[in-house]
């Protein structure tokens, strides 16, 4: 092989060259039917794969490490990789192999990375992958741009410097693009995020996140003149995170984004806050041991395509505070809950995602049985719109967006066969009819199967050979195959073009003839097929955006269907929202709970009404461990979020005033991540809930001061509690096992004690789960241990502590009142020098005489 000047084989400097412009990311250069990976890239494949690391002979000098994978399974291991947080650069050979003396030319086609992923063996069915660029920007404020490329709708926000983390939290990107510029408390605080949400970040050159590249790339993605009408041309830190999101996305596809022609902004007030922590302890999409079930959204999600799933997962973790779009849902939900949900389902059944089909049009990344698929849900579509009776204001415009774009069935129809190949490049993917060209070079093809067997007639008719077989193979081509015992028989115008063991294979004029015919046909027809795959791509892509809006209908469709469905078969109520502050809930249920209960036969779930408002704000909750205390707490602020997203909620009336965020502060999980111990974790969250809770929030405190020692514990909670009744006047539940707390009720006139009860059987407890007024009796601590396994040993010797620490607190009680408001410091008398200072009248003092007084108190301060 020939060594170029600077010592690396021609193929080699091809591959650094391509490799220096992807330096952090691993590039599967391709060879023939393999990706192969080279020097570092391979020992890290090898290591993360666990594929095999080999050697591709000596590149100036030096050992070339490598490492490949077939191209025809690619696809997993580009999936391992990705969920690693790894990005891989796909290289693939683009020139024609032996067109020129050097190496095939390649070029790196597109970059798959966690937050741009648009294959559909990538994704997962029901989440999108999310790609997230953030500015640091002046004055504490930043910048979010963020986008699905499968989804092709791009979204613009603002926000406090310190409310980033509940931003990123609320988006869930999967990736995350930085400014190398950002401050190094700021990139403290993004490797926080990595570590506690799994996202990737991806730093990006400071040059890249400029406000003014950023609107004109925005103005010329939605074609506009300008972003006045989005309510968007002053978000200057938003188009500087925008300028880095486009130009890094269309990086990776290596193409402009032309199907993301939406923008929206969000606001940071529009959205009902819910922290991480708050989707965390809630166990919103991921049960606190981070699986997918039981949550509420598995309880929700009974959508027929995962486009639904996905919508519906919004719908749950972007609540409005705004009841608009709530009340037009259950509006939608009253109609769908006369029967139609389930004819609308029936039709639903088997509809192809048609969202990331059509980003795939866009992406010319579309297979052909995805085209296929499309059509069929074009008809589907077609007949969801005609069973939408209208009837209400969100389905009459559902109706609408469901009408397919005129002709684009017809274009699928006529140009793609019932049943493709996978891939275009295979052939067999353009149907009959839909170009004279390609027919014609197919006849040929298909007319030879005749000419072959009448062919083979002729010649065992000539040579008298009776067992000789005309046939084909891709390397040897066409011949005619004779065995050992006939060879004396062979005319004299075969010519030799193999030889077995038993046979030899030959080929004639005739034959020759024929096959260069019938090759170049096959590959003539193989290249009018991408031609016209290609043209094909072109006239789809003016149905792009009437696309999207049947997608985002067919999704919408299915998401009311499936809350319609769970509404009826769950037992559900319509909440009725009000103007004035509170919660009333009668016989609210915990949904998952409930679910588990009937899933385990394990009884069933008690109803537990609640009434909060401006007179009663808080309600301290007492009870046993096992009581319910936890899961009434969660019932309330599920039944709230499900509420706000347009939801019938577990209960049987709701009545729900305006509602800002919801806060949470449960368990304790120690933060090792952030080197924060359990207590100082329970402590920073309490404290952020006291600064960011309004009036209008919910606020759930489970146990708070249980990390510390008893005293400190106590006197923090009873801080706590004042201050959020006192001060943030916030809607609050608050469960604790102090009892000393009970009494905060008789001070703070909003708040009231409640407690869950149980009763004791013999030595044993019964948990009776119902929340009922006034504090706790008793707290059962032994009881459920005892319940728990613990060894009898165990509970007798705690037995008898427990009543000696009762005898011995009772003999030294002394009444601590908890929620006197701290004593003022205590004031003395006047010092000395101060009574003589006043003593003293400067008036009728004269000069000497002054003078020798202000001696006479310098000698008392310093004799003191
Ligand atoms: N209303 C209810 N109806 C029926 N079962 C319930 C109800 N509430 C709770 N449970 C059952 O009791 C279990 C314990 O409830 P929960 O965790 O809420 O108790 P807790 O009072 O918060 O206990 P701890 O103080 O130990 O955290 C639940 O897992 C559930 O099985």
């Amino acid at each position: 092989m020939a060594i170029k000047a600077d010592g690396h084989t021609p193929m080699m400097a091809q591959y650094l060259a391509i490799k220096a412009q992807h330096p952090k990311t691993l590039v599967f250069y391709r060879m023939g039917d393999f990706y192969e990976l080279f020097f570092a890239d391979a020992e890290k494949a090898a290591r993360l794969l666990d594929i095999t690391l080999t050697r591709r002979g000596m590149s100036a000098g030096q050992p070339v490490a490598m490492a490949g994978v077939p191209f025809h399974s690619v696809e997993g291991y580009l999936a391992r990789l990705i969920k690693l947080g790894e990005s891989v650069a796909i290289c693939e050979q683009v020139g024609d192999v032996g067109a020129s003396k050097g190496p095939v030319e390649r070029k790196v086609v597109r970059v798959v990375t966690p937050g741009t992923l648009t294959d559909t063996e990538l994704l997962s069915d029901k989440s999108e992958a999310v790609l997230l660029a953030v500015h640091q920007g002046s004055r504490h404020r930043c910048g979010l741009a963020w986008l699905s490329v499968t989804q092709g709708a791009l979204q613009l926000a603002e926000c406090a410097g310190d409310e980033v983390e509940t931003w990123v939290a609320r988006i869930a990107p999967s990736e995350l693009l930085f400014s190398a510029d950002v401050t190094p408390a700021f990139t403290q605080r993004l490797n926080a995020l990595r570590f506690s949400t799994g996202v990737s970040l991806t730093e990006r050159p400071a040059f890249q996140f400029e406000a003014g590249l950023g609107l004109r790339k925005l103005l010329e993605q939605l074609n506009a003149a300008t972003l006045a009408a989005w309510g968007a041309d002053e978000l200057t830190h938003a188009h500087a995170a925008a300028a880095a999101l486009l130009s890094y996305a269309e990086h990776t596809q290596g193409r402009a984004l032309s199907h993301v022609q939406s923008l929206q902004v969000q606001r940071d007030d529009e959205l009902i806050d819910l922290p991480i922590t708050t989707r965390r302890n809630l166990e919103l999409v991921q049960t606190l041991r981070g699986e997918d079930s039981p949550t509420l959204f598995s309880l929700l999600d009974t959508c027929m395509t995962g486009m639904g799933s996905r919508l519906l997962k919004c719908w749950l973790l972007e609540p409005r505070r705004d009841r608009t779009q709530a009340q037009e849902r259950l509006d939608a939900l009253d109609l769908l809950r006369g029967g139609a949900w389930q004819r609308l389902r029936t039709e639903l059944k088997g509809t192809s995602d048609v969202e990331r089909i059509t980003a795939r049009i866009a992406l010319r990344q579309v297979r052909p049985r995805e085209l296929v698929g499309l059509r069929q849900s074009l008809e589907k579509a077609r007949q969801l719109a005609g069973a939408l009776e209208g009837g209400t204001e969100l389905l009459a415009r559902l109706r609408n967006d469901l009408v397919p774009p005129p002709g684009c069935a017809q274009l699928l129809q006529a140009a793609i066969m019932e049943e493709p190949a996978a891939l275009v490049r295979d052939g067999g993917v353009i149907a009959t009819g839909h170009d004279a060209d390609l027919d014609e070079l197919r006849a040929i093809q298909e007319n030879a199967d005749g000419f072959l067997l009448e062919l083979e007639r002729r010649e065992r008719e000539r040579s008298g050979i009776a067992n000789l077989k005309v046939q084909f193979n891709r390397v040897h081509g066409f011949y005619i195959e004779v065995s050992q015992g006939q060879l004396d028989k062979v005319p004299a115008d075969y010519r030799r073009r193999q030889t077995l063991k038993n046979a030899e294979r030959f080929i004639t004029p005739e034959l020759k003839t024929f096959e260069d015919k019938a090759l170049s046909a096959q590959e003539r027809a193989l290249a009018r097929e991408k031609f016209l795959y290609e043209q094909l791509l072109d006239a789809l892509q003016p149905h792009i955006p009437a696309l999207s809006r049947l997608a985002r209908a067919l999704a919408s469709v299915d998401a009311l269907c499936a809350l319609a469905e769970r509404s009826l078969t769950l037992g559900w109520c319509r909440p009725q929202f009000m103007k004035e502050p509170g919660i009333e809930i009668t016989r609210g249920r915990h949904p998952v709970v409930e679910a588990r209960l009937a899933e385990t036969s394990g009884g069933a779930f008690i109803a537990n009404d609640t009434r909060l408002g401006p007179k009663q704000r808080m309600q301290v909750i007492t009870g046993p461990n096992m009581g319910g205390k936890s899961t009434y707490m969660r019932q309330v602020a599920l039944i709230c979020l499900l509420a706000a997203m347009g939801s019938y909620v577990p209960a049987s009336a709701c009545r729900l005033g305006p509602m800002d965020a919801i806060h949470t502060r449960i368990g304790a999980a120690d933060d090792l991540a952030n080197a924060q111990s359990t207590f100082m974790l329970e402590m920073t969250e309490a404290a952020q809930i006291l600064h960011s809770a309004s009036p209008q929030s919910l606020v759930l405190m489970d146990e708070i001061g249980r990390g510390t020692s008893t005293f400190d514990g106590l006197a923090l909670a009873s801080g706590i509690a004042a201050h959020l009744h006192d001060k943030t006047q916030a809607f609050t539940l608050f469960a604790t096992h102090y009892f000393e707390l009970t009494e905060f009720s008789a001070k703070h006139h909003c708040a009231v004690n409640v407690h869950v009860s149980a009763t004791e059987s013999g030595s044993d407890i019964v948990f009776l789960h119902e929340i009922q007024p006034g504090p706790a009796s008793r707290s059962y601590g032994i009881q459920v241990a005892r319940l728990a396994g613990m060894p009898a040993a165990v509970v007798n010797h705690a037995r008898h502590a427990l009543a000696a620490l009762e005898q011995q607190q009772e003999a030294a009680r002394e009444q601590v009142d908890l929620f006197a408001p701290p004593p003022e410091p205590v004031r003395q008398g006047p010092s000395p020098v101060e009574a003589a200072l006043s003593s003293l009248d400067p008036d009728t003092m004269s000069p000497r005489e002054a003078l020798d007084a202000l001696y006479a108190l310098r000698k008392k301060l310093d004799s003191k």
